[in-house]
C-alpha cells in the first residue's frame, strides 16, 4: 500500500487561460495509506478525471503523482500495482466465481494455498462461498459485479483499490447491503480504497474521509461529520444533506447582523461586506415570537415525510426549510412561525468560503 500524493492540475485542452479550461484545478492533497475516500461532487467536476490520474490512466497536464516517495506521473497502472473496479463488471464469464476471483493472485504468481485462503475469505466477506464453484455466465448482473469487487479486493499487495461508481448496476437493496459491507471490508482487510460516487449516502456511509468536488475544485476533505457540522464552503453545506443547509443573504452594520431586513445581535465578531448565514434544516427550530436570533416567518408547506415532518416557511423572497419531529405540533400553511436562524450551528459565509 502507499501513501498517494497529489500535487498537480489538469486541462484536457491545450494553454489553460482561465478556471473554466481545467477539468481539475490546481490542488495539492494526500490520500494516507489504509484510508477510506470518498470522492464525491455532481457529474463533470473532475471526480473521474481525478480518479484516472491516481491509476495511471491520465498524466496529469502539470504538477506530479506521488506513491510514497516515488514519482509515478508517467507509470502505467500496471507499473503502480493498482486494482481498479469499474461501474460494469469485469470478469470471464466462462471461468467459475472461484477462478474469476483467484485470477489476479495467479497473475502475480501466488502459491495455491495462499490463493485458495484469500478468494475463500474474500467470498465469506461478499457472501459468495455457496457459489464459488458455479459459472459467472450464468449469475446475475448483481452477482457479478459482486465478483469484480472481490477481483478488485483479492490482491493484498496493491497500492490502493479504486472505485469508479461500482454500485450503479447493482439492485437498490442490495447496494445498501454492500455499501456496507465494503466499509466493513475496509476495516478488516486494510486497504487504501478510493471510491467515487456523486451519491452522498453512498459516499458518506462508505467512506472515513469524503473529498468534495465541484467544477473542478476539491473544496472540502473530511469526515462525514464535519462535512454536516461545518461546511467549509457554501457548496458544501448545499450539496451535503437532504435537503442541504438553508441561506440566508446578511450583512454586518452598526454593531448589529441584519437579515431581511431585520436586526438580529451579531453572534460573533464577523466583517463587513455581504454574507450568507447558513443553519442546516435540522437545526432550524421555531421559536418563541421575538426570541433573539429567530425571525417571523410565512408557513408554506408542511409535509409528514415518517421520520419526520418537513416544514417550508418563507422570510421575504428566500426560502427556508426546518426538520422537525413527527410528533411536533406545527402551525398551519398560512400562518407565521417564528424561526431560530441564530444558534451554535449557524455558519456564516463570504465569498463561499467559511469565515472562522
Ligand atoms: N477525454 C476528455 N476530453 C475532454 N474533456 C473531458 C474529457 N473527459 C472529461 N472531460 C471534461 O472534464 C470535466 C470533468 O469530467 P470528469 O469525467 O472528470 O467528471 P466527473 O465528476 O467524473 O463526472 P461524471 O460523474 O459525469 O463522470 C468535464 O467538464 C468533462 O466534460
Amino acid at each position: 500500500m502507499a501513501r498517494i500524493t497529489l500535487d498537480l492540475a489538469h486541462a484536457y485542452k491545450p494553454n489553460p487561460q482561465q478556471d473554466s479550461d481545467y477539468a481539475l484545478l490546481p490542488l495539492n492533497m494526500v490520500f494516507d495509506d489504509g484510508g477510506a475516500y470518498a470522492l464525491l461532487g455532481p457529474s463533470g467536476c473532475g471526480k473521474t478525471t481525478m480518479l484516472n490520474i491516481m491509476s495511471g490512466l491520465l498524466v496529469p497536464s502539470q504538477g506530479r503523482v506521488l506513491f510514497d516517495e516515488r514519482d509515478v506521473t508517467r507509470a502505467s497502472p500496471q507499473e503502480r500495482n493498482i486494482a481498479q473496479v469499474f461501474q460494469f463488471p469485469v470478469i470471464y464469464d466462462t471461468m467459475t466465481v472461484a477462478e474469476n476471483l483467484a485470477f489476479p493472485l495467479k497473475n502475480r504468481k501466488v502459491p495455491e494455498a495462499r490463493i485458495r485462503q484469500r478468494v475463500g475469505q474474500i467470498a465469506e466477506m461478499l457472501e459468495m462461498s455457496g457459489q464459488l464453484d458455479q459459472r459467472a455466465a450464468g449469475l446475475s448482473a448483481d452477482a457479478k459485479q459482486k465478483i469484480s469487487l472481490g477481483r478488485g479486493l483479492v490482491r493484498e499487495d496493491v497500492a490502493a483499490v479504486l472505485f469508479d461508481e461500482p454500485l450503479t448496476v447493482i439492485d437498490p437493496h442490495l447496494k445498501w447491503q454492500l455499501r456496507r459491507k465494503l466499509k466493513q471490508i475496509h476495516h478488516e482487510l486494510k486497504l487504501t480504497l478510493i471510491y467515487v460516487t456523486h451519491d452522498q449516502v453512498e459516499a458518506l456511509t462508505f467512506a472515513d474521509k469524503v473529498v468534495v468536488m465541484t467544477r473542478g475544485r476539491a473544496v472540502q476533505v473530511g469526515a462525514p461529520d464535519e462535512l454536516f457540522e461545518r461546511p467549509r464552503h457554501a457548496f458544501v453545506g448545499h450539496f451535503i444533506g437532504s435537503p442541504g443547509m438553508n441561506f440566508l443573504p446578511a450583512q454586518v452594520q452598526e454593531g448589529a447582523l441584519v437579515v431581511a431586513g431585520q436586526r438580529l445581535p451579531l453572534p460573533r465578531a464577523l466583517p463587513g461586506g455581504a454574507l450568507r448565514l447558513g443553519v442546516r434544516p435540522e437545526y432550524l427550530v421555531l421559536a418563541a415570537p421575538g426570541q433573539a436570533g429567530a425571525l417571523p416567518c410565512a408557513v408554506a408547506r408542511v409535509q409528514d415525510l415518517g421520520t419526520h415532518q418537513m416544514l417550508t416557511a418563507t422570510l421575504g423572497g428566500e426560502v427556508l426549510k426546518a426538520r422537525c419531529a413527527p410528533e411536533q405540533v406545527l402551525p398551519a400553511v398560512g400562518d407565521s412561525v417564528w424561526l431560530q436562524v441564530l444558534g451554535e450551528h449557524t455558519c456564516f459565509y463570504q465569498n463561499e468560503e467559511l469565515l472562522a
